[in-house]
Parts: structure tokens; C-alpha cells; sequence
């Protein structure tokens, strides 16, 4: 099993870490080389031509108010200059560990969504829902550290695939302790690590999201036993796989905003791990109490966590079975907070998925599962009484019904609209449960909406159904479902004027940012 990471943090165990933010480059020397005492491993041609880089680790250093400071703008180092590290910020180190010995090709679980998006979805819940924030877009205003990682990333994006294979080579070659800690197959962890880069360079000048986002990244690490002593090794390989890839934007300057993105970002996690350490545990152990298949492919399993598992109607977890060892799949707690304690998710098995198929077709009232903390934003807003305008396609109507139950539970009669979509009437697996809901308050409405057959219900894709209703208004819009839907409603949802900041939803990339 993972063990909890220790409260420590980097940098004090004597090793180089400065005790302060300023660090030095004594523990992180630029390099010039580029092919000298290449590491031998999985990747051999990328390992002959390896950066010859010092294994010095990144230390991360600081403490919580002074990471807090505005992030620097610092002056253009001159090519060779030394410049201390100094938060910034960037790249997260790659997370999700670990599977016992998964199939040859891991396929997505599309139990959350997962399609891999335009930067703007690359976030946590509701940070960007205008739409506004494109990767690169603020680069007019952004400080020189931003502009430099940001250069970067877009130059690698294109070989996103080789840059993090070569990342992960070394990291196993050099550090191989690491190996366990990662699933047996890699692929999607390839793209975790270059969507994590991606949010973060997108971030880099807003602490305070930043920071929002880094601590809930370094709480989910805490399941996979990261520990501090980790980071220094990641931060040292993917500067390796930058150098070696990003040849036409690197130079000493962008390496120095790097290695302060870098020292800022681990720093973050490590401790808000360690704050989290004090007040929950690492994972929790859930034993399957009811598995109901409602359709071929769509069960309703439900866990009563070893000990109480506190969240919010609308937040989701990661999940792990027994039968992939730390592969971690999320999913929304289909209920809010119960008195039982018990939780339940709703589970539909994908082709190549391994948890889900494992969830719907092999998990049985016995077995035990682990559940990671809970995360997401997409949560009431009790402060106000305006409605509720609820999409839910397929899955996706999970969380939407733990919303209703959540507005019923807080007693306040709010307007709140359902419309739940799916492709066929037989995919209304949770309809019943609806209906009855919307029997019990007269404050719900449900709206069945189909898309691909014939149906008693609304036809049509769900963004076109709900703009035959409305206004809305006066109305906050809570969606969930598949990334094309949060998509195309946001859209819709804006153009008849929702403003952004009153749409939620979860990230539409996977955010590594849950940890996973
Ligand atoms: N299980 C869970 O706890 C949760 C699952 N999800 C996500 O919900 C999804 C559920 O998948 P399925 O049940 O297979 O849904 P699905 O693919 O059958 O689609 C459900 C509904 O969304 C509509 N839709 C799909 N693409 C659309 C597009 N581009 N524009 C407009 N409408 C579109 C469909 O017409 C249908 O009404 C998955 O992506 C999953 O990741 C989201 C939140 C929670």
C-alpha cells in the first residue's frame, strides 16, 4: 500500500535546500551539455543522445507567505548568468500511479471527461468558464517567466508524445526506486503529465489559482505514496526532456523560469500534502454494500467507506479496485452526503476501460475497493436563491442527482430544472429515481431529452432542448456529461446569456489536478 508522504518538506533535509526562497543555482546547475553520459534504458535512442544534466535535484524551498509574494517578473538573465530560483511556477510532476499489470493498451474510462481539449478546458472546475483564457493568450500581460514557459510549451506540444516518453525514461532509468510508484502501462500517464504542464504554464501568473490548484495535485498524491524526497527527481528529468526537445526556445534564462516554476509548484504540493496529512487519510478502504446493473452496460454501485468520507454533493473521487492496483479512475458521488455514510457512483463499463468494466461487470457486495479525497467545485451555491438549470448527459446525471438532493436537503425552495440527456430512451438508466424526485419536490422538473431515436421525450441534443425553455436568466447552469456536451452547452448556455461565471462544471480535461 502507498504510505502517507511524511510532513516534511524538501530542502530542509540537507541536501542543498537553502532554507529560504531565494535558493541558489549550487543545487540546480544550468548545463550546457546536451549528449554526454546518457542514461541507459527503455528508450535507448533517447537515451544516447540523453542531456548530460547534474543530478543535483530541484529543492524545493520557501515557505507558504513568502511563495505568496507576487510571482516575479524577473529581468532577462543574460545567457550564462546565474539567477536564483524564485517562485514562478509551471509543471506538475506526473502522478498516477501505478497498475498491477494492466492490458497492453489502457483505454479511457470516460467515467469523467477525458477527450483531450483546447486549453480552455485544461482547468479546475469553473475557473475559465468564460472561455477566455487560451493558453497563450494573456501573453501581453504576462510576466517574463510565463512568457518563457509558456515558449516552451508551445514549441513541445506537437511532440508531446516523444517529450514525455523521453521524461519518463529517464526518470525510471535514473531514479528507478520511482517505477513502482507508476501504472505498468503508461499511456495515459504520458498525457496526464503534458496536460498537468499544460494547466500549470497556463497558470503560471495567478498564485492564487494556482495555488488552489497545485494543493488540491499534491492532497490526491498523497494516495500514491508520493513523497517529498520524489520531487527533486521529477524536476530533474523533465528539465532533461525540455532540454533535449525544446531546443529552439531553451536557453539559460528559460531554464532558470523552469526551475522556479518547478521549485514553486513542488513546494505547493508538498505542502499542502503535508497539511492535509494532519486532518484525513491518505485513502480510505470502501467495501461494495449494493451493485445494481440498470442497463448491459451501467451499474449503480454503492461503498460504505472504513470511516467517514466528507464532501459535497456535486464533488467527485478517484477511485481504485482491486483488480488494476493503483490504477485510479473518477467518478461523482451520485448522492449527497448520507446519514448511512454510504456512497454511491454510477458506473458505465467502455470498451479498453479497465476500472469501469471491472466496476460493472466483476465488482460484488464484499469486495473492497479505495476512494482518494474528494475534489471538483461543482458544488451548490446556498447563498443565493436563484435556480437551478441542470444538464445531465448520460453518466453525467450522477452528480446532477446528488445536486437535487442537496437543494432538498438545505429546505429552500429553489427552482430547479433537470434536463437529462441520452442517446436512447433505453439509456435513461436513472430516469425512474428522476421522476420520482421531481414527484416528491414541486420546486423539480425533469425533462427526459434524447438524441438518437425515438423517444415520449424531448428529441434532440440537450444544448437545443434547453434553449427552447428559459429565460434563464436568473438561473445558475450546473452541467456534466461528455466533453462534446459541456462544450457545445457552455456555448449555448453563454449565447443566450448565462453569464460564464454562473455556469459550472467539472474540468472537461481529466485534471490531473484531482491527484490522478
Ligand atoms: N459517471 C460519473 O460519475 C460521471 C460521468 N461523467 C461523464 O459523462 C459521460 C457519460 O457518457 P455516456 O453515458 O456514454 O454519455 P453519451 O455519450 O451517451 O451522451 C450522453 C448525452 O450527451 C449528449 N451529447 C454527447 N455528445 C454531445 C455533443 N457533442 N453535444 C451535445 N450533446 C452531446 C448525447 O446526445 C446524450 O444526450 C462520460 O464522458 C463521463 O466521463 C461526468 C460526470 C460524472
Amino acid at each position: 500500500m502507498d504510505a502517507p508522504t511524511t510532513t516534511s518538506s524538501a530542502g530542509n533535509d540537507g541536501t542543498g535546500g537553502t532554507g529560504g526562497s531565494s535558493g541558489d543555482w549550487g543545487w540546480f546547475t544550468p548545463s550546457r551539455k546536451r549528449d554526454e553520459d546518457a542514461p541507459q534504458g527503455p528508450d535507448q535512442e533517447a537515451d544516447r543522445s540523453a542531456p548530460s544534466r547534474p543530478v543535483n535535484p530541484i529543492r524545493p524551498v520557501g515557505t507558504g507567505a513568502e511563495r505568496r509574494l507576487p510571482a516575479p517578473a524577473p529581468a532577462p538573465a543574460r545567457a550564462g548568468q546565474s539567477e536564483p530560483p524564485s517562485p514562478g511556477a509551471g509543471a506538475p510532476p506526473a502522478g498516477n500511479p501505478p497498475a498491477g499489470n494492466p492490458p497492453a493498451r489502457e483505454g479511457e474510462e470516460h467515467q469523467r471527461p477525458t477527450e483531450t481539449p483546447g486549453a480552455q478546458d485544461v482547468r479546475p472546475a469553473g475557473l475559465f468558464s468564460d472561455g477566455s483564457a487560451g493558453l497563450f493568450s494573456d501573453d501581453r500581460t504576462a510576466s517574463l517567466d510565463a512568457v518563457l514557459i509558456r515558449r516552451t510549451m508551445a514549441e513541445i506540444e506537437p511532440i508531446a508524445d516523444k517529450v514525455t516518453s523521453y521524461f519518463y525514461a529517464l526518470l525510471f532509468v535514473q531514479h528507478p526506486y520511482l517505477r513502482p510508484l507508476f501504472p505498468a502501462a503508461m499511456d495515459s500517464q504520458r498525457d496526464r503529465l503534458f496536460r498537468a504542464l499544460l494547466t500549470a504554464a497556463k497558470l503560471v501568473d495567478d498564485l492564487d489559482i494556482l495555488t488552489e490548484y497545485l494543493s488540491g495535485l499534491g492532497r490526491g498524491h498523497r494516495k500514491y505514496g508520493t513523497r517529498p524526497e520524489h520531487y527533486p527527481a521529477v524536476g530533474e528529468c523533465l528539465i532533461g526532456a525540455l532540454t533535449r526537445y525544446a531546443t529552439g526556445t531553451w536557453s539559460d534564462e528559460t531554464e532558470g523560469a523552469w526551475v522556479r516554476a518547478y521549485t514553486t509548484i513542488s513546494q505547493i504540493m508538498i505542502d499542502a500534502a503535508a497539511e492535509d496529512e494532519l486532518r484525513a487519510p491518505a485513502w480510505w478502504q470502501a467495501e461494495v454494500v449494493g451493485h445494481e446493473l440498470r442497463t448491459p452496460d451501467i451499474a449503480v454501485v454503492t461503498v460504505r467507506p472504513d470511516q467517514p468520507y466528507p464532501f459535497r454533493a456535486g464533488q467527485y473521487t478517484s477511485l481504485e479496485t482491486p483488480w488494476w492496483p493503483r490504477v485510479w479512475r473518477h467518478y461523482s458521488f451520485a448522492s449527497a452526503p448520507r446519514a448511512d455514510g454510504l456512497l454511491s457512483f454510477h458506473v458505465k463499463a467502455v470498451p479498453a476501460g479497465w476500472v469501469s468494466s471491472a466496476l460493472v461487470h466483476r465488482a460484488r457486495p464484499g469486495d473492497v475497493i479505495r476512494l482518494g479525497p474528494p475534489a471538483g467545485k461543482m458544488t451548490v451555491d446556498h447563498s443565493t436563491d436563484n435556480g437551478l438549470l441542470c444538464l445531465g448527459g448520460g453518466t453525467g446525471i450522477a452528480p446532477i442527482k446528488a445536486l437535487v438532493e442537496d437543494v432538498a436537503e438545505h429546505g429552500r425552495n429553489r427552482p430547479v430544472e433537470v434536463f437529462y440527456g441520452a442517446r436512447s430512451d433505453h439509456d435513461l438508466y436513472d430516469i425512474d429515481t428522476m421522476l420520482r424526485l421531481a414527484q416528491t419536490h414541486h420546486w423539480l422538473s425533469v425533462r427526459p431529452v434524447v438524441s438518437d431515436g425515438p423517444t415520449n421525450g424531448l428529441s434532440g441534443r440537450l444544448p437545443d432542448a434547453v434553449r427552447q425553455y428559459g429565460p434563464w436568466n436568473s438561473y445558475d447552469a450546473y452541467l456534466s456529461g461528455p466533453p462534446g456536451m459541456i462544450r457545445s452547452s457552455v456555448d449555448t448556455l453563454r449565447g443566450i446569456g448565462i453569464p460564464s461565471h454562473r455556469i459550472r462544471h467539472d474540468a472537461i480535461e481529466e485534471l490531473v489536478t484531482a491527484g490522478d
